[in-house]
């Protein structure tokens, strides 16, 4: 054994060549933490002092070949000064050159998925060879942060500037077809002959039959293009990246003016700009969010996780009601492979649920991540129908009926005399509160909220409701039903409204304020859009519904009359008095016309702007960030309730409950990591500017605590 560390162990194979083997020990994954970087050191200088060495081989004993960073050291590590930061990069930087710069030729076996790091530790090798089942791919521009072990440098260097833009700015993983297709690796190989190919590679450098040294010049040099030709390619790319990215995402633009920037230099120097311009963007708040949203999430996958215990099969579910919600759910479940009955009581809502469902799965093939046959099985595995028949063998209900308490009690007991008594059901209620809803039951155990959000299929989210009498084994089964759907369950305490809709009403209520003091919703949509809501509030509020909203504000201020409930006219009683209830009757705040492809197209109406003339009640000047503030104050504060409440266990559920359920702007990392963007005290002090505004606008006792003893919500 030449060495043997805890991540790393270097051993002798035959004739001089041997084998450094990543294989992190007590972890199921190989990844870049500062211990595998340690052991990297060590076992290069281990092979540079050995004279016997002729090649080298770097090999994976885990599934994965390194699947990147650790990124759960990102937190400590972007907390640094620059300067020392710099320094940490560059030293890590040092040993992969140290590795490049070997005296033997070395072949990197990639086995599995070599992301970021991973990737960037194949690059620094001189050959390449690729198993059919693995993935490669430079992944940080999804983290806010460009690549930082030299990725910038020798992907564009192997591949080409237009190559290498578009794997860094996409950050989208490749397959080994496609890696080879760009010469990204040397060789694709069926997974059991990777470690032949691997060696056969390394001894044909070794006997001279492959110049390796010719082969990692490129590597070492500037790029190999005129000033012209580097013009072209990166301006044009400058401006289409940036042109997708939008305003809200500067990594990718800033991986290209890294990679331009250094065009001239050779390796050094050129990691040397890709290490000041890393540490310029690992300090920016857009890499703080998505480090810290990436996080959250394997906190939120972890606590799901912890539900498989007690969770039930579910083998066959059933959904009540084939409406928009229904038939969405229907789709779901079967395209992710558990049959489900759906039921209606008109024969016109089963088949336009099934309609729906057909035109999502043509989609699906259309684009060929289905066949045809896959997509007939799916479709079969709903199964219409207008009675109770086969409900004795579901395992789970989810209903999607009307929002009326009153039908929903209705169907909700009838349900329950005809399932198992051990069966889950579960109600897609967006904000009647369940234990309320459970008092039509007589297993109310049995029975929790299911939250949905439109369209199913697209969208993340599903809050898994506990009411007061829910059992442990009814959030357990619907956690699991929803992973295996697809989804991100968040487990959330019984409320009106929930965790999502208690706080998007919040934001609504800030909308129409905006409005009475005279903001054109136009430009108030424009604001929240680039402020980064996929939509504006006048534009959700078509989407989601004129009716659906006003039905749901009166549920809100009856929930939490102190704050929500106001008398005064809104703009969203004015559209909803007028019948204008958004794009599904094609006027609300906008009108919509048909596309070519048949999709709405909203366009101003200057009716809208007359119906809404009366209730200005003054007029006063707002600037684009009091608008933002308008609505962005009372979400915040809601959610803060929310966690003070117990409705939400933590700040990190909270704000990716937001995330994944109303599309809150990613860069900014949930509506709590955005108050601690901003600093607790001075959201404080900003929410009570606004304090004329209503309670909506008023922090709580507790957040004001957190204010004076300069406490966050995270870290
Ligand atoms: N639309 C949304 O954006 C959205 C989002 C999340 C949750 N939800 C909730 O989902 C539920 C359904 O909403 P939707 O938008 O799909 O409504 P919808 O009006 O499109 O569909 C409701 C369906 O239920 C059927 N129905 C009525 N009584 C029934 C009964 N006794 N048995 C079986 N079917 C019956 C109706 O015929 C209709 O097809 C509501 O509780 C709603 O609050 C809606």
């Amino acid at each position: 054994m030449i060495y043997e560390g805890k991540a790393i162990t270097v051993k002798a194979l035959e004739s001089g060549i041997v084998e450094l083997n990543f294989d992190l020990k007590g972890e199921s994954v190989n990844k870049f933490n500062r211990l595998t970087l340690n052991d990297l050191r060590q076992a290069v200088d281990a092979i540079k002092a050995d004279a016997s060495v002729k090649g080298v081989i770097v090999t994976s004993g885990k599934d994965v070949f390194i699947v990147g960073a650790d990124i759960t050291e990102f937190v400590d590590n972007f907390k640094m000064a620059d300067e020392e930061l710099v320094a940490g990069n560059l030293e890590a930087n040092k040993i992969f050159s140290d590795f490049e710069d070997l005296g033997v030729p070395t072949v990197a076996a990639i086995n599995g998925i070599a992301l970021g790091g991973g990737f960037e530790m194949c690059m620094a090798a001189d050959y390449r060879v690729m198993s059919t089942a693995a993935k490669v791919g430079l992944p940080e521009v999804k983290l806010g942060i460009y690549p930082g072990f030299g990725g910038t440098v020798r992907l564009p260097r192997l591949i080409g500037v237009d190559n290498a833009v578009e794997w860094i700015a996409s950050g989208k993983e490749n397959r080994a077809e496609d890696a080879l297709k760009v010469h990204a690796v040397d060789a694709v190989v069926a997974p059991d002959k990777l470690q032949a190919a691997a060696l056969d590679l390394v001894k044909r450098a070794i006997s001279g039959e492959l110049d390796y040294k010719a082969k990692r010049q490129p590597k070492l040099d500037k790029l190999k293009l005129n000033a012209i030709e580097q013009m072209m390619a990166f301006e044009t790319s400058k401006a289409f990246v940036a042109g997708q990215a939008g305003p809200n995402y500067p990594a990718p633009v800033e991986a290209i003016k890294t990679i331009q920037k250094a065009a001239n230099f050779g390796r050094d120097k050129a990691i040397e700009v890709e290490a000041a311009g890393f540490v310029k963007l690992a300090k920016t708040s857009v890499a703080q969010s998505l480090v810290g949203l990436f996080l959250s999430d394997q906190e939120l996958k972890k606590k799901a996780k912890a539900y498989d215990k007690q969770a039930r099969d579910v083998k066959l579910a059933a959904v009540l009601g084939a409406g928009i919600m229904g038939g969405g759910i229907a789709y779901q479940s079967a395209v992710k492979g558990t049959p489900i009955l759906m039921k209606d009581i008109r024969e016109e809502g089963i088949q336009m649920g099934l309609d729906e469902a057909s035109k999502l799965l043509g989609k699906r093939v259309e684009k060929g991540r289905l066949t045809a046959d896959k997509m007939a099985q799916a479709l079969n595995a709903i199964r219409p129908t207008m009675s109770y028949g086969d409900f004795g063998n579901v395992d789970i209900v989810v209903e999607a009926v009307v929002e009326n308490p009153k039908v929903k009690h209705a169907v909700l007991a009838e349900v329950e005399g005809h399932v198992r008594e051990d069966a889950i059901i579960a109600s897609n209620t967006s904000t009647i509160s369940i234990s309320f809803l459970a008092q039509a039951l007589k297993r109310p155990e049995n029975f929790c909220g299911m939250h949905f959000f439109n369209p199913v299929h697209m969208m993340p989210l599903v809050e898994v409701i506990r009411g007061e009498k829910t059992s442990e084994v009814a959030i357990a089964t619907t956690v699991a039903y929803a992973k295996k759907m697809g989804k991100s369950p968040v487990v959330v305490n019984d409320c009106p409204g929930f965790l999502v809709n208690r706080v998007l009403f919040p934001y609504f209520g800030g909308f129409a304020r905006a409005i009475a003091h005279g903001v054109d919703f136009v430009r108030a949509d424009k604001v929240m859009e680039k402020f980064g809501w996929p939509m504006g509030p006048a534009y959700l509020m078509d989407v989601v519904g004129m009716d659906t909203g006003h039905h749901g504000r009166d549920v809100m201020a009856e929930g939490f009359p102190d704050r929500m409930k106001d008398d005064t006219r809104t703009a969203v009683d004015v559209m909803y008095e007028a019948n204008r209830l958004g794009q599904k009757n094609g006027k609300g705040f906008y009108a919509y016309e048909m596309d070519k492809k048949g999709k709405p197209k909203k366009v101003v109406d200057a009716e809208a702007y007359e119906l809404l003339k009366p209730i200005v009640a003054e007029t006063r000047e707002l600037s684009d960030e009091d608008i933002i503030n308008y609505m962005m104050i009372p979400l915040c504060l809601e959610t803060v309730r929310c966690l003070e409440d117990g409705i939400v266990e933590t700040a990190a559920e909270a704000d990716m409950g937001l995330i994944y359920g109303i599309g809150f702007p990613p860069f900014r990392g949930g509506a709590l990591r955005y108050i601690d963007s901003i600093g607790v005290a001075e959201f404080v002090a900003m929410a009570d500017k606004y304090a004329d505004l209503g309670p909506l606008y008023h922090p709580t006792a507790k957040l004001r605590e957190m204010a004076a003893n300069g406490q966050r919500f995270y870290g």
